[in-house]
């Protein structure tokens, strides 16, 4: 069987995403040997829907911009399907979308319009269709009379969802969100997770939502920049609970 093929998925290809030995170092502002912020992590991921649970600091939001080659391994390699972050970067950035925690980072004109139809254009649709489309794409999102507003004006949930219309106007195949419903009212944040849920890419999101990780198929948890477990999400949000209770009682926070 192909090995990026789940049993229970046949229609669906995951292309499965490869840590190798992957490790981030960065440098140490005062001139000191490089610190290691991350791994080396060992882990293939071929599973539908996955959570990255772990404590403030402990390294999920660096494993997700490794995905998508927004950060490069130190050591080791990351691979989506056969191709390599380090090598393949332009094509791992058009088939790896990424969903930041802040829409205001990934928003940059200021309508809707005008953002997802950049995005229609990064995938090629021609410039003829592209308001058309774009118009179509927000109004599946709800945000068809807000097209033409400044983007300022909507609110923070239309913002995440056009943030999100945006990333999967591109077509990505896999979708990596860091904390997408952190900011949301519980509202907006049902609204969110319900879209995430339904779609048919891999999914990968780093949250401190135990309750949505509880709705996925798989989960790693991060302690200290390594993967500390990997399993059902159930047993994983176990885990995490007791991780940070014993980083409460050992006085730090978790
Ligand atoms: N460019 C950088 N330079 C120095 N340290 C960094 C850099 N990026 C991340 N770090 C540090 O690496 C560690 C892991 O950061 P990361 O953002 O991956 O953690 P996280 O688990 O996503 O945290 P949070 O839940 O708070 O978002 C943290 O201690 C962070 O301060």
């Amino acid at each position: 069987m192909d090995s990026a093929r789940r049993h229970d998925d046949p229609g669906i290809d995951f292309r499965g995403i490869d840590f190798r030995g992957a490790a981030v170092d960065v440098e140490d502002s005062h001139g000191g040997a490089p610190i290691r912020i991350l791994g080396p992590i060992t882990a293939s991921l071929t599973h539908h829907r996955i959570a990255v649970l772990g404590a403030n600091g402990s390294g999920k939001t660096t494993a997700a911009r490794l995905i998508n080659g927004l950060t490069l391994p130190t050591f080791g390699t990351v691979k989506v399907g056969d191709l390599d972050t380090r090598r393949n970067t332009k094509e791992i950035m058009r088939s790896v979308g990424f969903l930041f925690a802040d829409p205001d980072a990934q928003i940059i004109l200021p309508t809707a319009v005008e953002d997802v139809s950049l995005s229609l254009r990064r995938r090629g649709v021609p410039a003829k269709q592209r308001t058309e489309q774009a118009l179509d794409l927000l109004g599946e999102y709800g945000l068809r009379e807000a097209a033409f507003q400044p983007v300022q004006t909507l609110s923070g949930g239309q913002r995440q969802l056009l943030a999100l219309a945006g990333v999967l106007a591109t077509e990505p195949q896999i979708l990596v969100c860091d904390e997408p419903t952190t900011r949301l009212d519980l509202g907006w944040r049902g609204e969110i997770i319900d879209r995430l849920l339904a779609l048919e890419q891999q999914l990968v999101v780093v949250t401190h939502d135990l309750e949505f990780a509880a709705l996925m198929d798989h989960a790693l948890v991060f302690d200290s920049g390594r993967v500390v477990f990997e399993g059902s999400p159930t047993a994983a949000i176990d885990r995490y609970r007791e991780l940070a209770a014993r980083a409460r009682s050992a006085g730090r926070h978790a």
